[in-house]
């Protein structure tokens, strides 16, 4: 930040470039006392650099920058190079379910989709130093625990958790991995017992753990899970969820809830996929990240088996790794993002814009308007539905997108904010009177397309600011789609063109005839035209945008 110290009789000033400028003043009188600065005038450079840090956090409060505490869950568990389990997995389901997480490492593993190739233990004393750097300044709500490999640190973190006392200890009884290797050997079980689990709100285990904290019961059925979990919760814990991930796979995945009091099933049919990797890491820091917000035990577990259950589903096939345990999708998108290709301005070339009355009035389905247009050369479609339901509008969006993404061509919707999210289409297209760029940019994030109509370099700046990928200018000709649309010509697309940076669609009475016209103006950043009657109030959308494809391409052989 760039701030300026003047100095005035016996007041020192500091003006700096916060809202407004404004001019913030310490006399030396009032602010010198309370600050731990020495007396003296003029003064030092260590005061004047105090003093505006003063200043600066001073102008925050007048400016009503008020401060938020974030939800906070720390993890206390094991890297997982493969990043589907542990330390990662708890990363991001908290960001995931919107929880700051933190994390203490208690060992490194060698870990990939066909299995665990090496662990390495963090020493003892320094998992202390970590709880230690973590507990003592960034007051976590909640502590969730994973793979604890030995008594020894099992015992540092209950020492740190006496010290530090928190709103909720969620435990994780991490022993085995899914492959089978030894995570967290017997020798932690007498400490688990004694100290770990009668400090939690919650354990965890899968059925291998459940047992082995039982002294190797075998535990195979519904009913086992229920005897289980009433034992467990006789060590201590307040509740015990007792996980069915690998109940034999003809079962539902039948996750046992117990408070002491009452049992609980949580019942997802199972999901056939190899990706399961991590499933149990993240429904614990997925209750440890609810419980952080402020949940009940009961729904915080609710919350996460539903979310365990999405990320399952997301990532029934995708393919990371060789091997026969691969991980699943906490953010939800991996999928989605591989379909989507990045913008290009070029994409704007023939622009095809539905309109829902025309087809009706040709009789023919959306989608078929859209696979013609695609088709015949067209680079991007709008789906630009009145007067339909918003049901209906969605159905079509996900029957258009389908074709869409078969021919890598981006698909938007015309004002649509909610449908085009509904659909996972690839943009949007609004127009001044519609939600502002810049909340839409908010709503669909920074990898949607949006696009935004603009008659002036007033409405273009605008746009740029608000982050737009594109501008639709016109109307350039007058044209009936639209009522009341002021006719700027070519003169105004191409001022328009000229005062921004953003690539420019023409749009406005559009066709044949005109086409070359308006291309031919030769600005660099007017990339294409944008049509709806041109294309589709025509008997053949096929054959109308053939032909204009190929004036265009004549024309931009001519400009060039
Ligand atoms: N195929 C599946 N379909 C639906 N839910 C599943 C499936 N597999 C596991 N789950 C659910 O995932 C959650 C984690 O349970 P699981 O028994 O797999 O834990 P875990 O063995 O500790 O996992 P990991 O060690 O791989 O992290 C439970 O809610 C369980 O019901
Ligand atoms: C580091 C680590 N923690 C937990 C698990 C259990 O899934 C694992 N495989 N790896
Ligand atoms: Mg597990």
């Amino acid at each position: 930040m760039n701030y300026l110290l003047a100095k005035e009789k016996r007041k020192c000033y500091a003006t700096y470039p916060v809202k407004n400028h404004k001019r913030y003043a310490v006399s030396r009188e009032s602010h010198v006392d309370s600050l731990p600065f020495p007396k003296q005038f003029p003064p030092s450079l260590t005061w004047r650099i105090s003093a505006l840090r003063f200043l600066h956090l001073k102008a925050m409060q007048d400016d009503n920058v008020s401060k938020v505490r974030v939800p906070h869950v720390l993890t206390v568990a094991g890297s997982d190079s493969g990043a589907g389990a542990g330390i990662q997995a708890d990363l991001k389901a908290c960001a995931a379910r919107g929880v700051y997480c933190s994390t203490v490492i208690t060992a490194v593993t060698a870990q990939n989709t066909v299995g665990v190739q090496g662990v390495n233990i963090v020493p003892e004393d320094f998992v202390a130093e970590q709880l230690r750097s973590i507990l003592s300044d960034m007051s976590p709500n909640v502590v969730k625990t994973g793979m604890l490999p030995s008594a020894g640190i099992v015992k540092t973190l209950c020492q740190s958790l006496k010290e530090f006392p928190l709103q909720a200890l969620v435990v994780d009884p991490v022993m085995v991995s899914t492959s089978g290797h030894t995570l967290a050997g017997p020798s932690i079980l007498d400490s688990f017992r004694e100290e770990l689990l009668p400090m939690a709100d919650i354990v965890t285990p899968n059925l291998k753990e459940a047992s082995a904290l039982l002294g190797g019961v075998p535990l195979e059925t519904i009913a086992d899970m229920h005897s289980a979990a009433k034992a467990i919760h006789d060590i201590g814990p307040r509740n015990v969820l007792v996980k069915g991930g690998d109940l034999p796979a003809s079962l539902d995945a039948v996750d046992v809830f117990y408070d002491g009091n009452d049992f609980y099933e949580f019942r997802s049919s199972r999901i056939m996929t190899p990706n399961t990797h991590g499933t149990g890491c993240t429904l614990a820091s997925t209750v440890a990240a609810e419980l952080a917000k402020g949940s009940q035990m009961l729904s915080a577990v609710k919350v996460a088996k539903r979310y365990v259950e999405a990320a399952l589903s997301y990532s029934k096939n995708i393919v990371i790794g060789g091997g026969c345990q691969g991980p699943i999708d906490h953010l939800l998108k991996l999928k989605s993002n591989v379909q989507r290709r990045p913008f290009d301005p070029c994409d704007l070339f023939l622009y095809a814009v539905t309109d829902s009355r025309m087809n009706k009035k040709w009789g023919r389905s959306v989608v078929d308007a859209v696979k013609a247009a695609i088709e015949g050369g067209a680079s991007i479609i709008q789906l630009r539905e009145k007067e339909v339901e918003t049901s209906d509008f969605l159905e079509a969006a996900k029957a258009c997108l389908k074709i869409c993404r078969v021919h890598g061509i981006p698909l938007l919707i015309n004002d649509r904010i909610d449908v085009a999210l509904a659909s996972d289409a690839d943009g949007v297209h609004i127009g001044q009177s519609d939600m502002p760029a810049h909340v839409a940019r908010a709503l669909l994030g920074p990898d949607k397309i949006i696009g935004v109509s603009c008659k002036t370099p007033e409405q273009a700046q605008q746009a740029w600011i608000d982050g737009a990928d594109y501008i639709g200018s016109g109307g350039v000709y007058p044209t009936n789609t639209k009522e009341n649309n002021k006719t700027i010509g070519l003169d105004g697309l191409k001022t328009v063109c000229l005062s921004s940076k953003l690539p420019v669609v023409a749009i406005g009475g559009i066709g044949m005839s005109n086409a070359q016209a308006v291309m031919e103006l030769g600005v660099p950043n007017l990339k294409g035209v944008a049509v709806v009657s041109a294309l589709f109030d025509r008997e053949c959308v096929l054959t109308e945008t053939r032909k204009l494809l190929e004036v265009l391409k004549e024309s931009t052989k001519v400009a060039n």
